[in-house]
C-alpha cells in the first residue's frame, strides 16, 4: 500500500454514512474501498447487540423481491414450515424440544399482542405469589422501539448482551450445520438463513429452550396456517382473537380467508379459544376446528370482568382480556396440577391484578409532556382505527387544539384509514370540530441521521418514502374531508413532533388548555415517536 493510502472494509448497509463520513477528510488521502456485503461479514466481525442488528437487517426481503413475489403471485405456503423445520434442526432443536415451552399460541387480526401481553402478565402475577411458572416467554411483533422487546422474559426484553449471544449462536449454527440429503439441501441450501421474523422466531426458540422457560407466550407473525410460529405441534392452548381485514396480499381479501389461515394454528389435542366474531368468520372457524377435531370455545365477554379495571374501557378490551383469561387458566391447570379454574367464584386475586397492571406499550398510551398531551396508539387497520379514533375523543377533558399525527408506509389502502379517523373526531365534537392540525409523516425516525438502527426497513419502495408519495396522498385526501383542517407534510417523524410542540408555544392561552394530538397509524410511527419523546429512557 502507498504512503498515505488507506483501505477501508466497509459493511454494505453501513457503506452511505461511512462514505459521507471520509468525504469530509483531507483531499490529499486515498481511499480503497472494498465493499463486503454484512451477510458474509457478521459471523466473523463484532458480536455487540448493533452487530446483530446489522445483520438480522441484512435478512429483510427488500422491497424490490416483495414487489416481483406480489406480482408472479408467490403466496407463502406449507414449504414455509418445512423449511422452518429444517432450521429448528439445523440450530440443534426437534419439535419435540418446543413442547417444553408449553406454548400458549394466539393469532388474529387484531388484539393479538394485547391478549399475549395479559396473559404474560397474569402468569407473572403466579410466578410471584407461587413460584410457577419458573419462566416465563413472551414472542410478539412487531417491536415498538428495539427488536430485542420480540424476546421477553419474565415480562423483560432480554439485555442486549444475551440478544447478542443467542443471536450469534444461532447464526453460526445455521451457518456450519449439515445438510441432510440433497433434496434438503435443495429447500435450504447449505449456510441460508430464515428470512427476518422467522429468524427472530427460529432464535426465540434457542432463547426459550437455553433459558429454562416453561411456559412461552407465542404472537403469530403473519396468518397462522404458515406462519413460522406454527412449527409449534403440541401447544398448551390456542386463542384466536378478532377476525377481520388485514395483508390482503397475503392472505386473502375477505374474512372467511383471513379466518382460514388464523385457524391454522388449532392442533388436535390442545384446546382452542376465540371470542365473538363476525358470523362468517366464526363459521370458518367451526369448520375448520371440526375438520382438525379440535374442541373450540367461543367466548362471551367473561362476567368475572366486571369490578376489573380493563384499560382501555372498551369492549374490544373486555374480549382480549376474556380470551387471555381462558389461555392463562389452560396454561396454569397444566404447569400447576393443583390450580384449578372456578368459573362461578370471582377471579383469583393474580388474574384481577396481572389484567389491571398490564404493560403494553404504544396502545392506547396517553404522556403529558407540558402543554402537550400525547396520545399514542399503533392502530393500523380501518377497525382498529375507529377503536383509537373514539379512544381519543373519550380522553378529551381540557379545551385546545386538536393534532392527528399519521403515517402508513407502503399500503396504498391505507389512504382510506382516513374517512373513520375524521369522521370519528368530527362527530364527536359539539360544534362538529374534527382535528385542527394533521400532519403526514414518513417512519423515517430523525430529521438528520434517519432511522434508528432498530427501525431500519428495507420492506418499502425508497422511492416513495424519499418522495413522501404516500403522505401527499393522505394530505390531498384529508383537505377534501376536511377543508378546515392545516394540513402538512413532513420527512421525519421528529420533525411532526416538533411541529407539533411548536403549536402548544404558539397557541395555547388558558392556563388549563393543553394540545391534545394523536399519533396514530402504523407502530413504527408510534415506536418511532417514543423513541424521541423519552430518549434514551424508551423501553
Ligand atoms: N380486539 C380488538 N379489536 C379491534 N381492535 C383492537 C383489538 N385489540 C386491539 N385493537 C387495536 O389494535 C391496536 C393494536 O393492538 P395489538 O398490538 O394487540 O394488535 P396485534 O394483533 O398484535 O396487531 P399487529 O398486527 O400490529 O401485530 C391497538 O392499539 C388497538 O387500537
Ligand atoms: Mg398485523
Ligand atoms: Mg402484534
Amino acid at each position: 500500500m502507498r504512503h498515505g493510502q488507506v483501505q477501508v472494509k466497509l459493511l454494505l448497509s453501513n457503506t452511505l454514512t461511512t462514505l459521507s463520513r471520509i468525504h469530509h477528510r483531507p483531499q490529499h488521502l486515498h481511499l480503497t474501498l472494498t465493499l463486503i456485503p454484512t451477510r458474509k461479514m457478521a459471523s466473523k466481525s463484532g458480536r455487540t447487540y448493533a452487530d446483530a442488528i446489522d445483520a438480522l437487517n441484512t435478512l429483510q426481503t427488500p422491497f424490490a423481491v416483495i414487489e416481483a413475489r406480489r406480482k408472479a403471485g408467490i403466496h407463502p405456503n406449507a414449504g414455509a414450515i418445512e423449511k422452518m423445520r429444517i432450521y429448528l434442526s439445523r440450530i440443534g432443536y426437534s419439535s419435540q424440544d418446543l413442547d417444553r415451552l408449553n406454548v400458549v399460541h394466539v393469532a388474529g387480526t387484531k388484539g393479538k399482542g394485547s391478549t399475549c401481553a395479559f396473559v404474560d402478565s397474569i402468569l407473572a402475577q403466579y410466578q410471584k405469589s407461587r413460584n410457577v411458572p419458573r419462566r416465563i416467554g413472551l414472542f410478539t411483533s412487531p417491536h415498538l422501539i428495539a427488536v430485542r422487546e420480540r424476546i421477553r422474559i419474565d415480562s423483560q426484553p432480554i439485555s442486549e448482551e444475551l440478544f447478542a449471544r443467542y443471536f450469534f449462536e444461532v447464526w453460526d449454527r445455521l451457518e456450519t450445520a449439515k445438510v441432510d440429503g440433497e433434496s434438503e439441501a435443495e429447500l435450504v441450501p447449505q449456510g441460508t438463513k430464515p428470512i427476518y421474523a422467522r429468524y427472530l422466531t427460529l432464535m426465540s426458540y434457542h432463547v426459550f429452550l437455553s433459558e429454562g422457560v416453561d411456559v412461552a407466550v407465542y404472537e403469530t407473525g403473519i396468518g397462522g396456517e404458515f406462519d413460522a410460529t406454527n412449527i409449534v405441534e403440541r401447544p398448551v392452548a390456542s386463542g384466536i382473537s378478532t377476525l377481520g381485514i388485514d395483508h390482503v396480499y397475503v392472505l386473502g381479501d375477505t374474512v372467511d380467508k383471513i379466518a382460514w389461515h388464523k385457524a391454522g394454528i388449532m392442533k388436535p389435542g390442545s384446546p382452542a379459544f376465540t371470542i365473538d366474531q363476525v358470523p362468517s368468520a366464526t363459521q370458518v372457524l367451526k369448520d375448520r376446528a371440526a375438520e382438525k377435531g379440535v374442541d373450540l370455545k367461543i367466548l362471551d365477554i367473561d362476567p368475572r370482568l366486571k369490578g376489573v379495571n380493563i384499560r382501555p374501557d372498551a369492549n374490544f378490551q373486555k374480549k382480549n382480556a376474556s380470551l387471555a383469561i381462558a389461555l392463562a387458566e389452560t396454561a396454569l391447570s397444566k404447569v400447576n396440577p393443583s390450580f384449578k379454574p372456578d368459573h362461578e367464584a370471582p377471579l383469583p386475586k393474580e388474574f384481577v391484578d396481572g389484567l389491571e397492571q398490564v404493560v403494553w406499550r404504544g396502545r392506547c398510551e396517553v404522556k403529558e409532556e407540558g402543554k402537550m398531551l400525547w396520545h399514542v396508539d399503533g392502530a393500523h387497520t380501518v377497525d382498529s382505527l375507529k377503536m383509537a379514533a373514539r379512544w381519543f375523543v373519550g380522553e378529551l377533558k381540557r379545551p385546545g387544539p386538536k393534532v392527528l399525527i399519521f403515517n402508513q408506509q407502503g399500503r396504498s389502502e391505507a389512504i382510506d384509514f382516513l374517512d373513520g379517523l375524521c369522521n370519528t373526531v368530527k362527530n364527536a365534537d359539539q360544534n362538529g370540530v374534527g382535528f385542527q392540525h394533521v400532519i403526514f409523516c414518513t417512519n423515517v425516525t430523525y430529521a438528520e441521521t434517519g432511522y434508528k438502527r432498530d427501525f431500519v426497513n428495507h420492506q418499502h419502495d425508497p422511492k416513495e418514502i424519499a418522495n413522501m408519495t404516500m403522505q401527499r396522498a393522505f394530505a390531498e385526501r384529508w383537505s377534501a374531508l376536511d377543508p378546515t383542517a392545516n394540513v402538512s407534510v413532513v420527512p421525519s417523524i421528529e420533525e411532526a413532533i416538533n411541529k407539533a410542540r411548536s403549536l402548544a408555544e404558539t397557541k395555547i392561552k388558558g392556563d388549563d388548555e393543553k394540545v391534545h394530538a394523536l399519533i396514530t397509524g402504523s407502530l413504527h410511527l408510534v415506536g418511532g415517536a417514543l423513541q424521541i419523546l423519552e430518549g434514551a429512557d424508551a423501553l
